[in-house]
């Protein structure tokens, strides 16, 4: 198995060497925005060019997403002299179908002994009346878990050509481009205890535990400021720290390792005031750094300012082993095999796998790029349709991306 060049750079546990820094190329693309920060190997060239890459379609529009975006990276990978071998795997709830469980001891060590994993997404209705531990999301979020991608970056930036897909006002969402840093293994999602029970009236209850310790709040910290620090310099920290005790020990575990970036500029909001303040005025922040749910929420809050959710990627990463790419929507089962999904989340989660999980920053370019054009020359799926463009479904999307990752790619600023 080999770490990725990132996770070499996440080897220590208080100071993590991430990497991260200015897309020039992407804004030479295009010079309004796209992610304008990235994490990859500190070495200029990748140390190796063949790669071991597990793919994991999952349910729903997943299987769809995954193969035009395999197509996409295989592409964009072999212009640039990169081999990849791709084992497919089963999770989630077609996982359950064939194995009996949501992920099988196979996927979880063919992930492990990968370079990095790409992820559809998971769940459907079929599989909602499951006991918990069968539930695709508890294989999802075992994957997470045995992965320890504790790391989920999750970048929301507004595309000129996709302006108008908002639904805010154009003058407030242009020119929006931040990153949320979830934090992504631990939290209400993993606390215990947990569970179902009777209270003492008699009465059934259902119950979750917030949890955070000192160690789990400084690793995401660090990456937070790191990000913050090769963006715009600022971290905004959200949490609940008028009510939850969690939320008070992230807060001061936050508040002290600002000391050691005087060059950011650390702001703490309450998670209510930061999902009206998103919506409000966007613009006002750079980096947002979270727990587990309230990234989750507000990262589906902040696709919406960009103009869908099939839009946003995302990157989970560790201190060692394998990333997972992902984009940040679900199954979407009510569209799921109706060639409606739209693909670009995932083939920028792909970009994203190059540039984060293998350190291939020309290969992940040519993605971005590609991306770019398309839209440029007006393709759009429903989700992102606005009129004088050209409809397309899922499919016919993926090809045109195909069709652009050749075109050359301009020279950085
Ligand atoms: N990471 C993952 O695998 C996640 C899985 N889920 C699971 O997905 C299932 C559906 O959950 P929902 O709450 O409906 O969230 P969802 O994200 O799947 O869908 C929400 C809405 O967005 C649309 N949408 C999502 N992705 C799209 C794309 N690529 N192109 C066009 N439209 C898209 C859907 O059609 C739907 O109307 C559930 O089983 C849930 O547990 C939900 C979130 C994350
Ligand atoms: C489906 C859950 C396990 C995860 C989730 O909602 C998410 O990460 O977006």
């Amino acid at each position: 198995m080999a770490a990725t060049h990132l996770q070499l750079h996440l080897a220590a546990p208080l100071k993590p060497r991430i990497h991260l820094h200015k897309a020039k190329t992407f804004a030479t693309i295009n010079p309004t925005k796209f992610p304008t920060v990235r994490c990859s190997a500190a070495a200029a060239t990748p140390t190796k060019r063949s790669y071991n890459i597990t793919l994991l379609p999952g349910d729903g529009i997943g299987p769809e997403i995954i193969s035009i975006s395999k197509d996409v990276l295989q592409l964009a990978a072999s212009l640039e002299g990169i081999e990849i071998k791709y084992q497919e795997m089963p999770v989630g709830g077609s996982a359950f179908d064939l194995a009996g469980v949501p992920l099988p001891e196979e996927t979880l060590a063919a992930a492990k002994q990968s370079d990095a994993v790409l992820l559809g997404a998971i769940g459907g209705y079929k599989w909602d009346k499951l006991e918990k531990k069968l539930k695709p999301e508890t294989g999802l979020l075992q994957l997470r878990a045995g992965l320890d991608v504790f790391a989920n970056l999750r970048p929301a930036t507004v595309l000129p050509q996709l302006i108008d897909c908002t639904t805010l006002k154009r003058e407030v969402a242009e020119g929006v481009d931040l990153m949320v840093v979830r934090e992504l293994t631990a939290g209400i999602y993993f606390g215990e205890p947990r569970g179902f029970g009777v209270n003492e009236k008699g009465e059934e209850i259902g119950f979750n535990t917030e949890v955070y310790s000192v160690s789990q709040i400084d690793r995401i910290a660090r990456v937070a400021f790191e990000t913050a620090r090769k963006r715009r310099g600022k971290l905004c920290s959200v949490d609940k720290a008028n009510v939850l005790e969690a939320s008070m020990l992230w807060r001061k575990r936050v508040t002290d390792m600002a000391a050691d970036y005087p060059d950011v500029e650390l702001s703490h909001m309450y998670i209510d005031n930061a999902a009206m303040q998103l919506i409000r005025d966007p613009k006002q922040f750079d980096t947002i750094l979270t727990n587990n749910i309230f990234g989750d929420i507000l990262s589906d809050e902040a696709s919406m300012i960009s103009g869908s959710i099939g839009m946003l990627p995302s990157a989970s990463i560790g201190q060692s082993g394998p990333g997972l790419f992902e984009p940040i929507h679900g199954s979407a089962p009510d569209i799921a095999g109706q060639d409606k999904a739209n693909p670009l989340a995932t083939i920028l989660s792909a970009a994203m796998l190059l540039r984060y999980g293998l350190g291939e920053s020309k290969a992940a370019e040519r993605i971005e790029a590609a991306v770019m054009e398309t839209l440029n020359r007006g393709f759009r799926t429903g989700d992102i349709y606005s009129a004088g463009n050209k409809l397309v479904g899922c499919n016919e999307m993926g090809e045109q991306v195909m069709k652009s990752v050749d075109s050359p790619i301009p020279a950085a600023v």
